[in-house]
């Protein structure tokens, strides 16, 4: 199990235990290739109220599959989750409402989530109307609100998704997911289809909001500068599961122990951290051909590889202040 800072008398907003979600089927014929994918293989978090935690690792690793499993799109194979103290994997839609209020979703882009028949202001309206009854000069006050807030004019409300430039969309975005006051936002890439310039205005954003209205994030990103704007914490991810957990973004490319991590830190050298991205060459991204049937994760792509690795696979083990490794070898890479 995970622990995460505060777990003493901690309020959790999410616990995640042992958390699964396999695709596919196993085949049966010997000798055949086996169809399922791991996307998420046993994943156990917390997030502490508060608490925004960063979800990094490559593409493939299985950071949507979690969120997606964790804002009740997705059923889980196994495993349990936990949202404000009540387990809801199993939970039906309508039961599982008022936990969708409170549990909001931002996607890389509007595509799918505006109706291009639907103004800006329509969109936000149908969102409060599933939730929040009130007449209609209270929903017209309360878009113009939550458009301000979020930088936008209030008569871009009668625009249609398709006359908004890319920042201006992502702020469309966020208004619509915040406008229900969530207590969890899962943030999916929320700026890597933006130009850099406008990159720093929304991940800004996004902190400002998580300010004024209390708000903890699940920020699920390949790009490792996006991480301190608005993370306390970050876990990585490799084939499903995580590897390594680190309480604070601030300097985590010097603490990281796991090889895995050491080299999607170096993947990018830059001088300024926060320039660093997650990147690989194109050998190194093929990562679910080479996927070990026991032990290890890591192991077909490490150097450290040794035996045990191959046969034993590493729990997360506490290796510093609130750090948590899954490695054999991580006191070598100290
Ligand atoms: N609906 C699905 N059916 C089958 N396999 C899936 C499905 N959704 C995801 N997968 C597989 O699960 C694995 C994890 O995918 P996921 O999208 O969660 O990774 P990711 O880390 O978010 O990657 P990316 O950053 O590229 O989105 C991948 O191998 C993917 O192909």
């Amino acid at each position: 199990m995970l622990f995460c800072k505060g777990d003493r008398q901690m309020e959790f907003l999410l616990e995640t235990d042992h958390l699964k979600k396999y695709y596919g089927k196993e085949t049966a014929s010997k000798g055949s290739r086996n169809s399922i994918v791991k996307a998420v293989d046993g994943v156990s978090l917390k997030i502490e109220k508060g608490r925004s935690l960063a979800l990094i690792g490559e593409s493939g690793s299985g950071k949507t599959t979690f969120g997606k499993l964790v804002a009740g799109l997705e059923k889980p194979s196994e495993g349990t989750i936990s949202f404000l103290g009540k387990e809801v994997q199993n939970l039906k839609e309508r039961d599982f409402r008022p936990f969708r209020r409170e549990l909001q979703m931002i996607f890389q882009s509007s595509n799918g989530v505006f109706d291009p028949t639907y103004t800006i202001g329509e969109s936000i309206r149908e969102v409060m109307q599933n939730y929040m009854p009130m007449s209609p000069a209270e929903y017209e006050d309360a878009i113009d609100e939550i458009l301000e807030k979020v930088g936008l004019e209030p008569a871009m409300k009668h625009r249609y998704v398709s006359q908004l430039s890319g920042g201006q969309c992502q702020r469309a975005n966020i208004a619509r997911a915040l406008v229900l006051r969530p207590k969890l936002v899962i943030c999916d890439e929320p700026v890597s289809s933006l130009d850099f310039s406008i990159r720093k205005q929304i991940l800004n954003l996004l902190n400002d909001m998580q300010e004024e209205f209390g708000l903890t994030y699940l920020l699920i990103t390949h790009d490792l500068s996006n991480v301190p704007y608005v993370c306390k914490a970050v876990a990585i991810m490799y084939q499903g599961k995580v590897v390594e957990y680190i309480d604070r973004t601030d300097c985590i490319w010097q603490l990281a122990f796991h090889p895995y991590t050491k080299l999607l830190f170096q993947s990018i050298p830059a001088t300024d951290p926060r320039k660093r991205k997650i990147g690989m060459n194109d050998t190194e991204l093929h990562i679910s051909e080479t996927a070990a049937v026991q032990g290890c994760c890591y192991q077909n792509r490490c150097s450290l590889c040794t035996k045990k690795c191959k046969i034993e696979e590493p729990e997360l083990v506490l290796a510093g202040d609130e750090h948590w490794v899954a490695c054999h070898h991580f006191e070598n890479m100290k």
